[in-house]
C-alpha cells in the first residue's frame, strides 16, 4: 500500500478478528456446560480462525487476535498506521462489530474516562495520543510548517434517531441532527456540536461525557449493554504554506516559513460538516500558496449484533433490538452489495438509504476512506452461533476495494476578493474538466465494453475498483 504522488491509493477494507478472553463475569454467568472454548487460533497462522462447532469451520482474515492480545498490540498492528494515514489527509473509518459483551466498547475505547488504567485503554484514546504527539512534534519541527485544527463530535443512532451526545441543554429543545447529501453525492450532517480540542485529556473528557449520555439498558447478556450505534468523529484541518522558489513554482510542502493563520472559533454548531472534501479551491500569492487538507476519522462502536431472541428482550428493549438489527442488516446488505464480486457485477443499487447507519457511513464504506472492521467474538461454546454469524458477516467485507485519496484543497487566507475570483475561475475550470472527463469516461466505457470490462455507471463517481 503506497501512496501515489497525487495522494491516491487503492486499498481493500481491512478485516480483523478479536477473540475475547472469558472474563470472571462470563464464568459466573454462562452455563458451565457451555463454557468450553470452541474457537482456536494459531501463532503460525495469524490470519486464521477455526470454530469447532457442529462442523469445523475455518475462516481467513487480515489478522486474527487471540484472547491474550493486549490493547496495545491491537493498536500497533491494526490502527497506528491508519492514524498516520489520517494525518496525511486520508479519511479513515474503524468499525467494531459483534454480539453483545464480545468486547466492542472495550476494544474501541468508546466509554473511556480518566479512571481507566493506561494498559486497558482502547483504540480512541491511543489514536488521540498518537495524533497529538505527532502534531506536537510537527509544531516543534523546523522543517514542517503545517498548522492543525482538530474538532470532535459524538453521535448516537438509537431507534433510527440521531442523537448528539455532546449536545448542550435539554435534548428535545436541540436542533435535530439531520443527514444531507449534496448534488454530487457527498454526505453532510447538520445540527451537531463539533468541539475544538487541543489535547488527549480534552478528547477523553468529551468521550466520558458523551458515553454517559449513550443509551444503555439491561439485557440478559450484558447488564450494561449498549443499545445504540455510537460514532465518535474527529475532523482535522491542516494548513500548509508552500513558498515559491525563484522560478515562480511552489517548493515542496515540507519547506518551512509562513505567517500563522487565524484560529477558527473554539466551539461551533456544524451546519455543513463535510465527510469528505468536495470542492477544490486554489489561491496563489506572489510568495507561494496556501494548501488546506481536511480529513475525517470515524470510530464506530456498533450495537450488539445478536439475534433478538437471545437477549430475551421485550417492550422497549425489543423495539431497540429491531432497530439495531435493521441497521446492521442494512450495513450487511451494503457490505454484501459492495463486497460480493458476483453481485457487484450486476448490482446497480447500493442500499445506503436503508438505514441512518449506512447513510451516515455512505462515503466511508467503499468511498473515499480507509476502513477497518474489527469483529469481536466470544470463544465460548454458548456463543457458537453468534460467533459463526459474526465471522460470516465480517468475511463479506473483505472484498471491498476503496480508492482513498488525500482530501486536499488549496486556498488563500486573507484575500477574500482574490479568493472569490479564484473560486469562480476554478469552478469554470472544473466545469471544463468535468466535460473533458465525461468525454474521456465515455470513450473509456466504450473501450471497456468492447473489451468486456464492467464499469457500473453510478459508482464510477466513487472511483470503485471491482475485483
Ligand atoms: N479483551 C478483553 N480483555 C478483558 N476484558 C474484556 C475484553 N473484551 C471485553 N472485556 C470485558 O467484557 C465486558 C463486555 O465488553 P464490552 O462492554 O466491551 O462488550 P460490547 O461488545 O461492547 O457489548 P455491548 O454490545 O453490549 O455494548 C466488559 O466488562 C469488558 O471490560
Amino acid at each position: 500500500m503506497t501512496s501515489t504522488g497525487g495522494g491516491s491509493e487503492k486499498v481493500s477494507v481491512q478485516v480483523v478478528i478479536r477473540v475475547k478472553p472469558l472474563t470472571e463475569h462470563d464464568l459466573e454467568n454462562l452455563p458451565t456446560r457451555f463454557q468450553r472454548q470452541i474457537v482456536t487460533t494459531s501463532p503460525y497462522a495469524t490470519n486464521q480462525i477455526v470454530v469447532e462447532g457442529e462442523k469445523r469451520q475455518v475462516f481467513n482474515f487480515d489478522n486474527v487476535f487471540p484472547p491474550e492480545t493486549t490493547q496495545q498490540e491491537i493498536y500497533e498492528k491494526s490502527v497506528e498506521n491508519l492514524v498516520n494515514k489520517f494525518i496525511e489527509g486520508f479519511n479513515v473509518t474503524i468499525l467494531a462489530y459483534g454480539q453483545t459483551s464480545s468486547g466492542k466498547t472495550h476494544t474501541m475505547g468508546t466509554a473511556d474516562n480518566p479512571l481507566i488504567p493506561s494498559d486497558s485503554k482502547g483504540i480512541i484514546p491511543r489514536a488521540m495520543s498518537t495524533l497529538f504527539s505527532t502534531i506536537n512534534s510537527i509544531h516543534h519541527s523546523k522543517n514542517d510548517n503545517r498548522k492543525f485544527s482538530i474538532k470532535v463530535s459524538f453521535v448516537e443512532i438509537h431507534n433510527e434517531d440521531l442523537i448528539d451526545l455532546l449536545g448542550e441543554g435539554v435534548e428535545e429543545e436541540r436542533p435535530p441532527v439531520l443527514i444531507r447529501e449534496d448534488s454530487k453525492g457527498n454526505i453532510y450532517w447538520s445540527g451537531l456540536q463539533e468541539v475544538k480540542v487541543t489535547g488527549v485529556e480534552e478528547v477523553i473528557s468529551y468521550l466520558a461525557k458523551g458515553s454517559q449520555h449513550r443509551q444503555v439498558g439491561a439485557t440478559d447478556m450484558n447488564e450494561k449493554s449498549s443499545r445504540s450505534h455510537a460514532i465518535f468523529s474527529v475532523t482535522m484541518l491542516q494548513q500548509k504554506f508552500i513558498p515559491n522558489n525563484n522560478n515562480g513554482s511552489p517548493l515542496s510542502p515540507t519547506t518551512p516559513t509562513f505567517s500563522r493563520p487565524g484560529t477558527p472559533s473554539s466551539r461551533s454548531i456544524s451546519s455543513r460538516a463535510p465527510s469528505r472534501a468536495n470542492s477544490v479551491m486554489s489561491s496563489r500569492f506572489d510568495d507561494g500558496e496556501w494548501v488546506t487538507i481536511t480529513s475525517k476519522f470515524h470510530f464506530v462502536d456498533l450495537a450488539g449484533s445478536e439475534r433478538l431472541k437471545r437477549t430475551a428482550a421485550s417492550g422497549d428493549r425489543a423495539k431497540e433490538g429491531i432497530a439495531i438489527n435493521s441497521g446492521l442488516l442494512a450495513l450487511g446488505n451494503v457490505i454484501s452489495a459492495l463486497g460480493d464480486p458476483n453481485k457487484a457485477k450486476y448490482t446497480t443499487h447500493i442500499p445506503y438509504r436503508d438505514s441512518k447507519l449506512t447513510r451516515l457511513l455512505q462515503d466511508s464504506l467503499g468511498g473515499n476512506a480507509k476502513t477497518l472492521l474489527i469483529a469481536c467474538v466470544s470463544p465460548a461454546e454458548y456463543n457458537a452461533n453468534e460467533t459463526i454469524n459474526t465471522l460470516k458477516y465480517a468475511n463479506r467485507a473483505r472484498n471491498i476495494k476503496n480508492n482513498a485519496v488525500v482530501n486536499q484543497e488549496e486556498m488563500g487566507w486573507n484575500d477574500v476578493g482574490h479568493l472569490q475570483s479564484l473560486v469562480i475561475k476554478l469552478r469554470q475550470e472544473n466545469s471544463s474538466l468535468k466535460i473533458a472527463n465525461a468525454t474521456l469516461g465515455l470513450q473509456q466505457q466504450q473501450q471497456q465494453s468492447s473489451s468486456g470490462i464492467v464499469t457500473p455507471g453510478r459508482y464510477s463517481y466513487f472511483r470503485y475498483t471491482w475485483t
